[in-house]
This record gives structure tokens, C-alpha cells and sequence, in this order.
């Protein structure tokens, strides 16, 4: 029950960081082990939200990158767990978290190069892994990943751009193929694939901050498609692809602010994705992300093209002119 004494008018950071702290040792609990097959993704979005949150050397720097290493196959790619088949999803995370431990040189980067450009098919999108289903969060994916890697060079990216631009719908928004349904989530990775491209001049942008800003609920938070109830994480995706077209204040910041707030638990830490649901890691870091690019005092920036610490810029900026 909600300790009426606990206001939810603030972000309550030292709660947040011990909920964090608190994961990896709840081995008891049957959420451990139901998400062992999103694990490496979870180690993510926590050592991200405590970057975020000003704590990074809350988790154990060496543990972090050898559990990253146990993950990564002869192959090249990564799996979400030691013993899980690579997948795209996961490489994505390993690469992120070693881009934020600065330890990108721990790992057979070659390996995941080679790996990656194998998985680019005939018209420009990707597949997750070899069993080929494609989808543009593969495309953004494996973009992010060599980006920060500095392998642009690897793929052939005027091929993905071409790709993206026919999942572009007449809403303005993008679906995961083309022809799908506009979705916030796709649309993220869309954008975020022209912007790693250097292609973001290619969208109506005006059209698109449209469709995005009709996300926005009188309760402040935001849904990811039409009709969809609000939900923290969709915030996050709509305002980064928002920050990323530069159409930030088209959104209603405070009434934002206010709605991520009260997704708060603010007794045991953690945010849900929206009031009075259970929090999760996954809600959480998207729940600061999203304060963060609203500016909210006290956080560390966020860089909404790679959902992670703007600081690490000077990579990205050095792998982007590769392109
Ligand atoms: C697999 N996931 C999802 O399907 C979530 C489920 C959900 C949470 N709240 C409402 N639904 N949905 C989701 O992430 O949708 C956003 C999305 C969809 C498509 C593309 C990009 C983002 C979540 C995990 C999850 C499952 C169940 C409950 C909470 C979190 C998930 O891993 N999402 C991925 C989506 C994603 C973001 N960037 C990407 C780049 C490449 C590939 C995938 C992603 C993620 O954030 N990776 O870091
Ligand atoms: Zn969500």
C-alpha cells in the first residue's frame, strides 16, 4: 500500500538505485528466473539506470563485463544467458553495456562485425538471427551496435535508410515492415536507424511530430499506438523519436514529468508502467530516461538515439563520420 507520508511529486533516487542493487540477489523469486532469457538486456537497463541516476559504479564493473563475455559465442553474436542461442537483441545489449564500461576492447569485435553484416539481407533490413525473421528493430539494432563499434563501413547502410523509407506509412509513423501498422516502438528505431545514417532529412517531420504528439493523454502520459492506454515505456519511445526530430515541445513536459512520477514505488523503488502496477527494471530505466531528456534536475543527460549516456558521444560522433 502507498505510504500516504511518501510524496510521488519527487524521483526518489536512493530508492531507485537500491531497488537496482537488489535484482541479481532476488535468485529466490520466480521473476529471476523467468527472465533469464531477457537477462543480458536486464543487466542493460539497470546499469543504465543507475548511470542515469548519477550511481555508476553501483554494480561490479569486472562481474558485469565477464558475465558480458560469458555470453558471447565463436560466432560473434551474443545470447540474453550463457547457453542461449546469439540473437540480435542481445548484441545489441552487450555492445551497450561494454560502449558504457568502456570496455569494448574485452571482446572479439571482429567477430560480431563479421557476425552483424551476415544477417543484413538482399533489400537493406536485417534478420535477429539465423533463423530470419526480420523486423526494423533488427535494422536499428545492428546500426547501434556497429556504430559504436565504429563499423559502419561493414553493412551497406543506404540500403537500410532505402529499407526504412518504405515502412514509412502515410501518418507519418513506421511499422516494423512495410505496409505494418505505425507503432511508437517501430518508429524509434526507425528514426533512430536515419539518424545513425545521417539521413534524418529524409522524414516529414512535421507529419511525424503529429502522430507522435497525438500520443499524449489528460493524464500527462503517453501510449504507443491509438486507443492504447499510457504507459511509461511508450513515453520513452515517443519522446526520444520526438527529441531526435526536434519537436520536444510539441509534448506537454510537466504533465509528463508528473505522470512518470506517480509510476513510482515509492516505498521498495522501482517505476511500473503506469500507477500502482508492479515496477521492473525495464519500466524503470525508460521512466528516468524519459525525466532525463525532460530535464529533470539532477539526472545525467540521455542521448535518445542510443537510449544510453550522452557522454559517450565522442564515440558515436568518431563511428558516425564513418558513414
Ligand atoms: C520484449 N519487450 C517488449 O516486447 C516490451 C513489452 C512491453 C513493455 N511495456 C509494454 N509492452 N515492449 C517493447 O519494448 O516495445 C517497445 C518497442 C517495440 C518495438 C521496437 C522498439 C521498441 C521488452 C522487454 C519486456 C518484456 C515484457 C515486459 C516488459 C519488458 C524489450 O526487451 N524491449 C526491447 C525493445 C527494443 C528497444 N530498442 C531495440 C533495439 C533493437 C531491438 C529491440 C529493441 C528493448 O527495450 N531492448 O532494450
Ligand atoms: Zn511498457
Amino acid at each position: 500500500m502507498a505510504d500516504s507520508s511518501v510524496s510521488n511529486d519527487i524521483l526518489h533516487v536512493e530508492k531507485h538505485v537500491a531497488y537496482i542493487r537488489s535484482l541479481d540477489t532476488r535468485r529466490d523469486s520466480l521473476e529471476y528466473w523467468l527472465t533469464e532469457h531477457l537477462r543480458l538486456s536486464g543487466v542493460y537497463w539497470g546499469l543504465t539506470a543507475l548511470c542515469l541516476l548519477g550511481h555508476p559504479d553501483a554494480l561490479p564493473r569486472d562481474d558485469t563485463i565477464a558475465f558480458v563475455k560469458s555470453c558471447q559465442h565463436p560466432c560473434g553474436g551474443f545470447g540474453a544467458h550463457p547457453g542461449h542461442d546469439p540473437h540480435l537483441l542481445y548484441t545489441v545489449s552487450a555492445i551497450q553495456i561494454l560502449a558504457i564500461e568502456d570496455a569494448l576492447d574485452a571482446i572479439d569485435q571482429d567477430a560480431v562485425v563479421s557476425w552483424i553484416s551476415g544477417l543484413q539481407q538482399e533489400d537493406g533490413v536485417f534478420a535477429g538471427d539465423e533463423w530470419g525473421e526480420t523486423d526494423t528493430r533488427f535494422l536499428y539494432g545492428a546500426m547501434n551496435c556497429l556504430s559504436l563499434l565504429g563499423r559502419l563501413d561493414a553493412i551497406n547502410v543506404p540500403k537500410a535508410v532505402e529499407y526504412v523509407m518504405r515502412c514509412q506509412n502515410h501518418d507519418g509513423g513506421f511499422g516494423m515492415a512495410p505496409g505494418a501498422e505505425s507503432h511508437s516502438g517501430q518508429i524509434f528505431t526507425c528514426v533512430g536507424a536515419l539518424a545513425i545514417a545521417g539521413d534524418l532529412e529524409r522524414l516529414d517531420k512535421d507529419l511525424l511530430g503529429d502522430w507522435l504528439c497525438e500520443r499524449q493523454l489528460p493524464n500527462g502520459g503517453l501510449n504507443g499506438r491509438p486507443e492504447k492506454l499510457e504507459d511509461v515505456c511508450y513515453s520513452w519511445w515517443v519522446l526520444s523519436s520526438m527529441a531526435m526530430i526536434g519537436k520536444l515541445d510539441w509534448i506537454d513536459k510537466d504533465s509528463l514529468v508528473k505522470f512518470i512520477l506517480r509510476c513510482q514505488d515509492e516505498e521498495k523503488g522501482g517505476i511500473a508502467d503506469r500507477p500502482g502496477d508492479m515496477p521492473d527494471v525495464f519500466h524503470t530505466v525508460f521512466g528516468v530516461a524519459g525525466l532525463s531528456l525532460l530535464g529533470y534536475e539532477g539526472l545525467e543527460e540521455v542521448d535518445p538515439v542510443y537510449s544510453h549516456l550522452s557522454s559517450l558521444d565522442f564515440q558515436i560522433a568518431e563511428s558516425c563520420n564513418v558513414a
